[in-house]
């Protein structure tokens, strides 16, 4: 069973900051390390991890995107698309919470195995593929339902130039490896 985050769509539909000054200096420097980091997040947690490293699928299926993740995609709320949510999870604890939103129309040729990850990382796909390109970060502080403050940020890939978003928050219990 995915371990419960409480994060709703509705998290998402927020203010979203470009990761460029002055917002650098708000975020500290053990988060700055992992928000501004743009390589593989599961290559890295999976070193974190010694390799005690899953993906939790906690839901998938088509829905409308937030107004936000509607213009970051330069899309309609009108239509739907391909919507993951999962956990991924270190030495047995969430580490980040991450929420991808995949237009219809980047789900053909290559890339309609995107719609068949299961628990398989969609970063061993995009970090594999030629064609990815990736655009800038926008961060945000979210609350979760226990009142904890964590960071987010998310940022449009390209895959042979069709666009998908991903957000990750990433959960306290990242710091907290022992
Ligand atoms: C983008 C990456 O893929 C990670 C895995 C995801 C998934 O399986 O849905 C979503 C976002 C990322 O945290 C990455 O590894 O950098």
């Amino acid at each position: 069973m995915p371990i419960n985050t409480a994060l709703t769509r509705q998290h998402f539909d927020t203010r979203w900051k470009s990761l460029r000054r002055p917002y650098q200096p708000v975020v500290s420097r053990q988060w700055r390390s992992w928000l501004m980091d743009r390589g593989s997040l599961t290559q890295r947690l999976i070193k974190r991890s010694n390799g005690d490293f899953r993906v939790e699928l906690v839901r998938q299926g088509w829905a409308r995107p937030t107004r936000s993740e509607a213009k970051a995609l330069n899309m309609s709320t009108r239509q739907v698309a391909l919507v993951r949510e999962v956990q991924l999870i270190g030495k047995g604890q969430p580490w980040v919470f991450a929420r991808s939103i995949i237009p219809a129309p980047t789900l053909t040729g290559p890339q309609r195995q995107l719609k068949v990850l299961g628990t398989q990382s969609l970063g061993s796909l995009l970090f594999t593929d030629p064609t990815m390109r990736r655009g800038h970060f926008q961060i945000c502080r979210l609350s979760l339902d226990n009142h904890k403050k964590v960071w987010a940020r998310r940022s449009v890939f390209f895959l042979s130039n069709k666009p998908l978003l991903v957000s990750e928050v990433f959960l306290p219990q990242l710091l907290q490896v022992n």
